[in-house]
């Protein structure tokens, strides 16, 4: 179709096809986001006079902030599948996309983003009420929504795709993401693990490689952590359809990370460290203001000054546990560079200069990127009321004894003619990259390689800082350390900067709980403990022998007229424990459960069976059988009993099905483990298929008729005679690449019962699957008749993958977190998914202005959007309200206008605070499911009265709201 135009009508006036300059087209999915004026004096006024920008370029800049980012999205997975997906919407859809005119405008097509590897990254710039209407479009959306729905497509802020596409990752890499969560960066760190594995299990497969202690796959793993536990659980969602055996996720303060144990070759322990490391910090996200109204709305300069020392000792941390030679990167999405070059030069100070650490040029790295270099020097410090310091005494003339200015610490400040090392040689920040809005239409954002040179020796603290900050005390306030305001301020850091690090062995037990009480113990001569308590006899590599390593007592609270906000430089707030996880236990490989398996699936003796594990102490195969990773596996091992916290490890490959007859085994294999498993699947247990109608008729007929011999049916006529063969259970469906077929291999699990058989796949990965290798929408069948005995066959076989409704749950709670607190209200979370559980949309209570209730946001994101589901499921952390003090509707009763809401499930019951709730018998006397999340009650309780919580403002800003369980609350387009 090329350039040709095609006029496509509009049925009406409203609307345009193209995104205007400022009128927030497009900018549905955030709900009232087009009603919020994107003005900010004092943010305009930091930028301009920060001079970061170039005066002729100013007006284009400050425009492209105030416009609605474009919807980018990328493929995800393993990268021939990915570009198998690619290849259907640049062959299928974008050819109809091109050159269409709607309503008068030439509509932008999309396009790839030409910086980012392999065309795999896309950008969508065109209005919702365009992709709605016009034909074309809505077909592209559909095959967006299908893609994205069971996760072949991942909608991410092209920006935040930049970090781990410069930190080289190889697959024998060992890397820790610090700051994970939601973990769209993590996805990307785990996808460059498995980078051509293909290749190298068929190699394993057939017995040529050596080394298959882990079955041909990567040596590699992807250690992801997050500081918040509940983010933590996102995180792990957000990952789970990569399936990777080679990723573990930790809970921890990344200022004080847990220096982890492995075992080396000859058995013994030795620290783990790292190649890579990403440091993707909290900020104050004000270069998100594109698709974050709160920047707009709350941007204040100590947003930054909050967050800067807990920036440097994240950043210190991560460079402790680099290899010599690895790579750590450093990245916001803050445009401050007391959050950026002022973190980077501070943290090579401390950890020797650049002999020791120095930044990579990386001008050569995704040339199409369009980006400025790093700021020299020359920047300045803005306070709450906009006055500006240059430097460090300056402050201490204009008002050293003002608490509201404590935080502000030398290392924010450049130095005279730059930021140079310690032995004066200048640190190359020019070297950092900035990206700005204007120049290729995103969000702002920083990145820095760092390379670990040698091996760093003790930290220096901020010892030089608080000496620093003390004299210039002494000489303006008078006394050193008694009388009058000054001196409590610096005693207060005196205090806090004698404090130990906590080391790995010395971690206390919940993460961001460095307290008060052990300042005071420090100070007093006692320590906790804990802190005595050695984990092992290994002297720990990365601890200080001086007083810093991360822990975090200087910013611990926020200085008075700091907002709430700042305080996400520390670690999310803790009100409790979070639940214990189960252990993991490994099963040895001669386990009679993997013993019964292996038989029953002629499992290869090369497969690499020490690597099963099960999640409970007694280490019993219950319900399901995991599979990791090697050194996975090690570092689990290694660290058993200490107090290192892992949430997450190892992909699902057999569940246990309840199955009545004789002879038939219980596990059957889970779609997640199929591709670690079916290379080593004997033939007995193997169906093959070549071609297309065979494929067609079981995605698109739930529980195809196995016939008896010589009544052969047509819907899996290829592949009957062989499943008739086979006795009742789980088998491997291999799908073989052939000529005027499939163009590309697959492999599904198959079950077999008595008189049918069933693909085990959730229906919208069914769906999906129909639309994109057949282009039909039209659905799935079940032609079972619900009391024959191909129905109970099917009932007994039914097995699309279990929803975890209590990840979702804790979720609902973490999304919850970010309503304001308010004493007349609760905080409630709400997130409206899909029936398979791939989220929709989120909302939180007050997300939109006005004592909004989190259902009603979330659904509201749904009705805005361009499809509106034919089934969905609500999880919200407190029972809907049925009755609303204000007269409002109700949160049951929109929910009953929703008829394609089938379920709720709840965190709690409401309590009798406010009004009497009968929202549960209201939804099922309606006929709505409504089912109670059991483990979580104290916590959506906790929240919804504010624990954890904001007291009028954001945490960490926009980048709560990136990737695709938040970004924009929305991933349906
Ligand atoms: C910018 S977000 C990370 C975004 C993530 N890298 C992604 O691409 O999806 C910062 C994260 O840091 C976490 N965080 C805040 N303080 C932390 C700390 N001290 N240690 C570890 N994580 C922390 C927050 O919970 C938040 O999830």
């Amino acid at each position: 179709m090329g350039g040709k135009r095609l006029k496509h009508r509009a049925g009406n006036n409203s609307g345009g096809g193209d995104r205007s300059r400022r009128n927030n087209q497009g900018a549905g999915q955030r709900g009232n986001y087009a009603s919020i004026p994107t003005e900010n004096a004092l943010y305009e006024s930091f930028y301009k006079q920060s001079s970061l920008i170039p005066s002729e370029e100013w007006e284009d800049f400050w425009a492209s902030l105030q416009r609605t980012l474009p919807t980018t999205f990328r493929f995800t997975g393993g990268k021939a599948h990915a570009l198998g997906v690619l290849k259907t919407l640049k062959e299928t859809l974008i050819p109809h996309l091109v050159g269409i005119e709607w309503e008068g405008v030439l509509v932008e097509a999309p396009r790839a983003l030409g910086w980012f590897p392999d065309s795999l990254a896309w950008q969508l710039s065109v209005g919702k009420s365009t992709i709605r209407r016009c034909p074309p479009f809505k077909k592209f959306q559909n095959f967006l929504v299908a893609e994205t729905t069971v996760g072949n497509i991942s909608r991410q802020e092209a920006v935040s795709m930049i970090p781990p596409l410069v930190m080289d990752i190889q697959p024998h890499h060992v890397v820790l993401d610090m700051c994970a969560a939601p973990g769209s960066k993590t996805a990307q760190l785990i996808e460059a693990i498995h980078a051509n594995e293909e290749a190298h299990v068929q190699a394993a497969i057939q017995g040529e490689t050596v080394d298959d202690a882990s079955g041909g796959r990567p040596a590699g793993l992807v250690i992801a952590n997050d500081a918040d536990y509940r983010r933590s659980h996102m995180l792990i969602h957000q990952t789970k359809r990569l399936n990777s055996p080679n990723l573990i996720v930790t809970n921890h303060d990344a200022t004080m990370y847990p220096s982890l144990l492995v075992k080396n070759e000859d058995g013994r322990k030795e620290y783990l460290k790292f190649d890579r490391i990403l440091a993707d910090v909290p900020c104050s996200g004000d270069g998100t203001a594109r698709k974050n109204y709160n920047v707009w709305r709350d941007w204040s300069p100590l947003g930054a000054i909050g967050l800067h020392l807990t920036q440097v000792r994240i950043l210190v941390r991560g460079l402790q546990m680099l290899k010599v030679g690895g790579r750590i990167v450093y990245s916001t999405c803050s445009m401050n560079p007391i959050e950026n070059e002022a973190v980077v030069a501070a943290a090579i100070d401390r950890c020797g200069g650049l002999e020791k650490v120095n930044i990579l040029d990386c001008s050569d790295r995704l040339p199409e990127l369009k980006r400025r270099p790093g700021v020299k020097g020359g920047w300045r410090v803005m306070d709450k009321d906009g006055s500006w310091f240059s430097s460090f005494e300056q402050v201490g003339e204009a008002d050293m004894r003002e608490a509201r200015l404590s935080r502000i610490v030398p290392s924010m400040f450049p130095s005279e003619d730059g930021k140079s090392d310690e032995d004066g040689r200048r640190i190359p920040l020019e070297r950092c990259m900035r990206v700005y809005p204007h120049l290729q239409d995103t969000g702002a954002f920083f990145i820095t390689v760092l390379e670990k040179r040698a091996e760093i020796g003790a930290v220096k603290s901020e010892e030089h800082g608080r000496k620093k900050m003390a004299a210039i005390a002494r000489s303006k306030v008078g006394t050193p350390s008694g009388g009058g305001k000054g001196g409590e301020v610096e005693g207060t850091r005196e205090g806090a900067e004698l404090v130990p690090t906590a080391a790995a062995s010395e971690q206390p037990p919940a993460p961001g709980s460095p307290s008060k009480r052990k300042l005071t113990e420090a100070v007093a001569g006692t320590s906790s403990p804990l802190a005595k308590k050695p984990r092992s006899d290994l002297p720990d590599p990365d601890e200080d022998d001086d007083s810093d390593g991360g822990v975090q007592l200087v910013g611990e609270e926020a200085a008075p007229g700091i907002p709430a906000r700042t305080k996400s430089s520390n670690p999310p707030k803790k009100d409790k424990a979070p639940p214990a996880e189960e252990p993991f236990k490994y099963l040895p490989a001669d386990h009679h459960v993997l013993e019964n398996i292996t038989k029953f699936y002629d499992l290869s003796p090369r497969f690499p069976k020490t690597c099963f594990m099960v999640r409970n102490a007694e280490g019993i195969p219950s319900r399901a059988i995991y599979f990791t990773g090697y050194l996975a596996k090690q570092v689990l091992t290694s660290n058993e009993g200490s107090n290192v916290k892992f949430v997450h490890c190892g992909v699902k490959a057999f569940m246990k099905q309840d199955v009545q007859e004789e002879g038939v085994c219980p596990w059957r294999i889970q779609s997640e483990g199929l591709s670690i498993l079916e290379g080593w699947i004997g033939e007995t247990r193997v169906v093959r298929a070549k071609k297309r109608e065979t494929v067609r008729g079981l995605l698109k007929e739930l529980f195809p008729k196995v016939h008896a011999e010589g009544q052969e049916g047509d819907v899996i006529g290829e592949i009957e005679e062989k499943v008739r063969g086979l006795t009742m259970g789980c088998c491997v469906l291999k799908v073989e690449a052939t000529e005027g077929e499939f163009e590309d291999r697959m492999v599904f699990p198959l079950w077999k019962s008595r008189h049918s058989c069933n693909l085990m796949l959730p229906k919208d990965e069914r769906k999906a699957m129909l639309m994109r290798l057949f282009n039909d929408e039209s659905g799935i069948k079940d032609s079972t008749n619900k009391n024959s005995h191909l129905a109970r066959d099917a009932a007994a076989a039914l097995v699309a993958s279990p929803i975890d409704h209590k990840s979702l749950m804790a979720q609902a709670i973490a999304i919850a977190r970010n309503s304001t607190y308010i004493p007349s209200a609760f905080c409630v979370g709400a997130i409206i998914t899909t029936p398979g559980g791939t989220i929709l949309s989120t909302g939180y209570s007050r997300e939109q202005p006005g004592n909004t209730h989190a259902e009603q946001v979330a659904i509201d994101k749904v009705l805005s959007s361009s499809s509106v589901p034919k089934e969905a499921a609500v999880y919200t952390t407190m029972e809907p309200c049925s009755k609303r003090l204000s007269g409002n509707k109700s949160c049951v009763e929109r929910i009953l206008e929703c008829s394609w809401i089938r379920k709720v499930y709840v965190g709690v019951a409401e309590p009798g605070d406010f009004v009497e709730n009968s929202g549960k018998a209201v939804l099922e006397a309606a006929g709505v499911g409504y089912q109670l999340v059991e483990g979580l009650e104290g916590e959506c309780l906790g929240v919804a009265r504010g624990e954890g919580g904001k007291e009028g403002g954001k945490e960490g800003e926009g980048r709560d709201e990136e990737g695709v369980c938040l970004e924009g609350g929305n991933v349906v387009m």
